[in-house]
């Protein structure tokens, strides 16, 4: 037991106040974990493009005062009533998408989508509708479940799990999402081995998405990237081609030229972009008859996507993962693992380093082209 236990904590969160504004590093009080709940100190944390979605504005969910952040690593604090799952000292990882492996849901073994604290989780509360975070009487609300942007955070304790004490959290804090969604969306599909593939968007997500493809053996990976400064990157995930689309000649459409140099279309093709125009090239660009196109981008509020439908009676398959299809509690470990034997990639993701107080500073990087991932180092 720590002496904190029990108490609110006054600490330090980057809070946004507003859709649009930057954070704001403000005192907040963290009140302590009721029944079921985990208050973790969170050590590092990756920014990921969902954490700015919501900041913009973008996000139909989007509500304010926040505190984002989803990709975090830390060690539990203190834990409330009829907590089992994790302990006093756990290095943990805060989990977006639950696992309470009692909901219909879980039980299904069809889906990662956890319904146990999803409503609750979306409206910036805890699973009793209250908020453990406030500056001088104001309720600040949660984010994801999981508001990592905190020196504190309170979280379900369905929303966490422990991982091993050796792995550097400054590493494996991106399995809390960019890694872990990308690794998903491959594992999780059958018959990528031997087959055809096409990324479209080069960030963290795409480029684990092109790694994930070569360990388990596509034939040809072909990323597709605006950014010429992206080649490089996904050929070292192992890319077999790189193609940016604002270099075709003028009028000629990427799943054309896909098509094209594919003889017929891909297997499989992944968006990791968000931009709705890309997803619907991502289909188009599949083969007649078997193709599949994976949706992993978000996209902003009001956008819709569209095609004919030609496309999918014709034996295509659009479909869509969140975090990967991946249930966090029962296979994090399993790739904190992997990670600690060699065989995840995690270290060449993070490309930026950021103080807490420079964590507005983190998100410019994303923009700025070159950032594949920012960690932000909490102490
Ligand atoms: N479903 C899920 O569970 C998850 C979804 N996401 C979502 O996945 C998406 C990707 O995330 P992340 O990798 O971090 O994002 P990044 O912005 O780092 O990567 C996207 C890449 O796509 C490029 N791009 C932009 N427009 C196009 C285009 N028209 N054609 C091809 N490439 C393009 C960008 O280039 P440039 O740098 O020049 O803009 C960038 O290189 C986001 O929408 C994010 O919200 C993230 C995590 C989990
Ligand atoms: N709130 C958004 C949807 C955001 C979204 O799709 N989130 C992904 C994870 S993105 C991580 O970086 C996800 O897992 N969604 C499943 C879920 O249950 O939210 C909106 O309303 O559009
Ligand atoms: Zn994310
Ligand atoms: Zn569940």
């Amino acid at each position: 037991m720590s002496d904190t236990t029990g108490k609110t904590i006054t600490c330090k969160a980057a809070v946004c106040w507003g859709a649009g504004e930057p954070l704001k590093i403000e005192t907040v009080e963290v009140a302590p974990p009721r029944a079921h709940e985990v208050r973790i100190k969170i050590l590092y944390t990756g920014i990921c493009h969902t954490d700015e979605y919501t900041r913009s504005g973008k996000d139909p969910e989007g509500l304010f005062p926040v505190i984002l952040g989803h990709e975090g690593g830390g060690i539990v604090e203190s834990v409330g009533e009829g907590v089992t799952g994790v302990a006093v000292g756990d290095h943990v990882i805060p989990l977006y998408t639950a696992e309470c492996r009692e909901c219909k849901f879980c039980k299904s073994g069809k889906t990662n989508l956890c319904g146990k604290v999803r409503t609750t989780q979306g409206q910036g509360l805890m699973p009793d509708s209250t908020s453990r975070f406030s500056i001088n009487g104001q309720s600040i609300h949660h984010f994801m479940g999981t508001s990592t942007f905190s020196e504190y955070t309170v979280v379900a304790d369905v929303s966490v799990v422990a991982v091993n004490k050796s792995a550097p959290l400054d590493k494996v804090c991106l399995l809390g999402c960019g890694i872990t969604t990308a690794w998903g969306a491959v594992m999780k599909q059958n018959g990528i081995k031997g087959s055809t593939v096409a990324v479209f968007g080069c960030g963290a997500i795409g480029l684990g998405v092109i790694s994930t493809s070569a360990i388990v053996g596509a034939s040809r990976i072909i990323a597709v990237d605006t950014n010429p400064g992206k080649e490089s990157w996904a050929k070292k995930m192992g890319a077999t081609d790189f193609v940016n689309p604002t270099k075709l000649p003028e009028g000629k459409r990427i799943q054309d030229y896909l098509i094209e140099v594919t003889d017929g279309g891909l297997d499989f093709t992944f968006d990791a972009t968000g931009n709705v125009h890309v997803m619907r090239a991502a289909l188009e660009a599949c083969h007649k008859g078997w193709g599949v196109s994976t949706i992993i981008g978000v996209a902003a509020a009001g956008q819709e996507i569209s095609t004919r439908p030609f496309q999918l009676v014709t034996g295509r398959v659009w479909r869509g993962s969140a975090f990967g299809g991946v249930k966090g509690r029962t296979e994090i470990p399993g790739l904190v693992e992997d990670y600690l034997k060699g065989t995840l990639r995690i270290d060449e993701y993070v490309t930026h380093h950021r103080k807490f107080a420079e964590i507005n500073e983190g998100f410019h990087d994303m923009h700025a082209g070159d950032c594949i991932r920012c960690v932000v180092d909490m102490s």
